[in-house]
């Protein structure tokens, strides 16, 4: 095929040139014929015209002499009558007169002058003979004079016209062989020059064709060099690319393999030994039908091309995805020589999808379908169930305390947590069912195919709930540590009543938010009456934002005693007046201020009321002393601004900080530790004392405690209540003694209700205390005189 390529440009430059020459050379054909039909013309003429001098000067000179003669004759015959008897000048007589009218026809023949003169001629010499015969007649009969007469009259005047004819013919012809001798010698020279110019012009476009051939070859030399020099760097960048990345093979018409490169080999592990001379089936993985191949085939002849994905077989017996190309290649007739095709194997491509997938529709910490995937199942199964008429129902289950799990043994534990909750929920349903992680420790269920009749269902889900409540309750085993926890399961059903997917998991939510406001580790269903009080908590929420500008709030004060029963101050626990529903408790909407970020004004409120207040206390003797507590919320704590904003109520006021005592949680404190450490320390720099609230609910730790700097620990109501009948709390409450004391803290009690209690307390070493045993949360004015009336009697 290279070699005919090679040599297409020479054929193409030696037809050009031989047909170049063809035209030129037949039109030079045609001028030299067209030039020799004139030369032929021109000889036949000039042969007349060359015998015109000649033969007609001859005639006319014969003419000429042949009247000479016959006039001799006449006068002869005058002078000797006798002589017209003999025979002898009859014979002469009609010899001149035969030769006189031949070279008359010969000089009519050819003569190419004043014709008019040759008919005279001819006209003189036919009347002449008449006139002759009659003289001879006359002279015949001695009738001489009669006969001189006419020779006087006629014929002499008759011989002298017709030889001034003659003359002029001969005169003539004489001339005209001159003209001839010089008109030959200029046709002579003008075909001289044609031939030179022949010449000249067929020299010239040898030179001119010689020139462009050379040109044409010495082109087609240069064209074949540069076509050579791209052929040889294509076949180099070729053999490179065939060597390249991607396995290639290339096969025959017949599609037999006649080459692979290194990479094919890497791919399929055949070596080019095993498959030269195969058919490509050899790698065939026997997992698409031939319907494919046709089609593969089909698009291949119609297109050239094919691109797809196919399963082919390692020589191991490996079956693996493959990214294959395969092009017809065809020759310069159009007609398909070769095929190449060009693998890739795609496994890990493939991996990379799926993980790509995973990570689109599962959580990559449990593996369980995703917030999108749940959804999307959930579609489905509403279609299924309005369909097949079955109820299914939706699961919204979420980890009781997982957040204090999070904060205290850190992120590692919550995550081995979940995966272990998530493995154990899949086991409490069917396979058809799905269990997905929402979000944070919320899971949801679908569960499909329940019993037609509702309240069936219902008893359904309530066992499977039974169950998943039992399978999570079961303690656990993260790295090494025992845990126990629980979770709250909101359940809604769902059948032929068409309810969207989004308002469904809005039921669950709230019969989540139920089950966890009736004690957690239970199971709820959603009911018509939760929705209306989740509807009205979202109007709170509204309202919540506008309480602080709207006045509405007020602090109330709960006393805090000593042993001896002296008033050290109180906590300051803030109420909400609202317009319609009255005094609103703080466990109502505190949670929610946080949820919605209110909190960090209210608190604020807080603080400025606090200090206000302390200020005003400190002007008298009863109350100079009083220290207040105010509860800060873990939002509050961590804005960045916080210690600047205590730092400024203080001085705003001008009060003595020792006298303001932050009360915080241990979930907020372990909340970025460092950094509430180091807020901690700022403010007890200015002298503000802080108290740790709820001590004991959480995972608090020496550890920790130690580093923070604290002015007290709040035993929690929880392990107070029961103290007196608890032995177990009373435990606690010892250890929490001994702890705060170790760590020269001081502690109070909260929720102290009775004497026995307040003994047990005192007991154990707690010598402050608050609850209701001492006074309830008050108004100012109460707390005030309580406080003014206990002052009076020590006084
Ligand atoms: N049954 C019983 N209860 C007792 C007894 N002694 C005190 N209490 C109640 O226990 C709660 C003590 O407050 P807390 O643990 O800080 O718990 C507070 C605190 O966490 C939060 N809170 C109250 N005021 C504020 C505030 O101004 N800011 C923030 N962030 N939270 C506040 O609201 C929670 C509830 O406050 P309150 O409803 O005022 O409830 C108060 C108080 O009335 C007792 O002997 N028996």
């Amino acid at each position: 095929m290279l070699k005919r390529q090679f040599f297409k440009p020479y054929a193409g430059v030696l037809l050009t040139t031989l047909s170049g020459y063809s035209v030129i050379l037949v039109g030079l054909l045609v001028f030299a014929l067209q030039l020799s039909q004139e030369i032929d013309d021109f000889t036949a003429q000039t042969n007349k015209l060359y015998q015109h001098p000649f033969q007609v000067n001859a005639a006319a000179r014969i003419s000429r002499q042949a009247v000479s003669t016959l006039r001799a004759e006449l006068l002869y015959a005058v002078i000797d009558q006798s002589i017209i008897e003999h025979n002898k000048i009859n014979q002469e007589r009609h010899k001149q007169q035969v030769a006189l009218n031949d070279s008359l026809t010969t000089i009519e023949a050819n003569f190419l002058g004043d014709m008019s003169q040759v008919y005279e001629a001819r006209s003189l010499v036919n009347n002449l003979h008449q006139i002759h015969s009659q003289i001879f007649s006359l002279l015949a009969n001695q009738d001489i004079t009669a006969a001189e007469d006419l020779i006087k009259s006629k014929a002499t005047p008759m011989h002298e016209s017709l030889l001034k004819r003659m003359d002029y013919i001969v005169d003539y012809s004489s001339n005209k062989a001159a003209d001839l001798v010089a008109q030959a010698k200029e046709r002579r020279n003008e075909s001289k020059l044609q031939l030179w110019l022949l010449l000249i012009v067929f020299a010239l476009f040898t030179l001119f064709s010689g020139t462009v051939t050379a040109t044409i070859v010495l082109r087609s030399l240069y064209r074949r060099d540069i076509i050579l020099r791209e052929t040889n760097e294509n076949l180099r960048v070729a053999a490179t690319a065939f060597e390249a990345q991607e396995g290639m093979m290339i096969t025959n018409a017949e599609n037999k393999i006649l080459r692979v490169n290194s990479a094919f080999t890497k791919v399929t592990e055949y070596q080019a030994a095993d498959v030269i001379g195969q058919d490509p089936n050899v790698l065939s993985s026997g997992k698409h039908d031939l319907l494919f191949y046709e089609q593969m085939w089909r698009e291949i002849n119609h297109d050239g091309y094919w691109e797809g994905e196919i399963w082919n077989q390692r020589k191991t017996g490996e079956i693996y995805p493959q990214k294959l190309t395969i092009t017809a290649v065809k020759d310069g007739e159009g007609e398909v020589c070769n095929y190449v095709s060009t693998l890739n194997d795609i496994t890990r491509n493939k991996e990379a999808e799926k993980k790509i997938a995973d990570l689109a529709y599962f959580d990559p910490l449990t593996r369980l379908p995703n917030r999108r995937l749940l959804l999307d199942r959930l579609h489905h199964a509403l279609a299924t169930s309005s369909r097949n008429g079955h109820e299914g129902a939706l699961l919204f289950l979420d980890l009781d305390h997982f957040k204090t799990l999070n904060d205290t043994l850190g992120h590692d534990m919550g995550d081995l947590l979940l995966q272990q909750v998530a493995i154990r929920l899949q086991k409490c349903i069917r396979e058809s069912d799905t269990v997905a992680r929402f979000g944070g420790d919320e899971f949801v269920i679908i569960i499909e195919g329940l019993s037609v009749h509702g309240f069936l269902a219902a008893a359904q889900v309530e066992d499977i709930s039974n169950k998943i409540l039992n399978s999570v309750n079961a303690p656990y085993d993260l790295a090494g540590q025992a845990y126990k926890t629980s979770t709250s399961i909101g359940i809604t059903l769902f059948n032929r009543q068409k309810t969207a997917a989004e308002e469904l998991l809005k039921q669950a939510d709230i019969a989540l938010y139920q089950a966890k406001e009736d004690g957690r580790n239970s199971m709820k269903f959603f009911d018509p009456q939760m929705q209306a009080n989740i509807s009205a908590r979202a109007v709170l929420e509204e309202e919540l934002h506008l309480a602080v500008e709207r006045q509405q709030f007020e602090l109330y004060y709960q006393v805090q005693m000593s042993q001896d029963n002296i008033p050290l101050g109180a906590e300051a626990l803030i109420r909400w007046n609202h317009p319609q529903r009255g005094l609103v408790s703080p466990l109502e909407f505190i949670p929610l201020a946080e949820q919605n970020g209110s909190i960090v004004e209210i608190g604020q409120w807080v603080l400025k009321t606090a200090c206000r207040q302390l200020q005003a206390w400190q002007q008298h003797a009863a109350t100079k002393e009083l220290t207040l507590s105010i509860n800060v919320s873990a939002k509050q704590f961590h804005q960045d601004s916080f210690v600047r904003k205590v730092r400024a109520a203080v001085n705003r006021f001008a009060i003595n900080p020792r006298l303001l005592k932050l009360e915080l949680t241990e979930s907020l404190l372990l909340d970025n530790i460092e950094n509430t450490i180091a807020k901690m320390r700022e403010l007890s720099m200015l002298g503000i004392q802080f108290s740790l609230d709820d001590f004991g609910t959480g995972y608090s730790s020496l550890q920790y405690l130690k580093q923070l700097p604290l002015y007290q620990l709040k035993i929690d109501k929880s392990f107070v209540d029961d103290l007196v009948t608890d032995d177990s709390d009373q435990e606690i409450v010892r250890t929490i003694i001994a702890m705060a004391h170790s760590l020269g803290l001081s502690v109070i009690a909260e929720g102290v209700e009775t004497e026995q209690q307040q003994l047990r307390l005192y007991n154990e070493g707690c010598t402050y205390y608050q609850g209701y045993l001492f006074g309830r949360p008050e108004t100012l004015e109460a707390y005030e005189l309580r406080v003014k009336k206990i002052h009076k009697a020590e006084c």
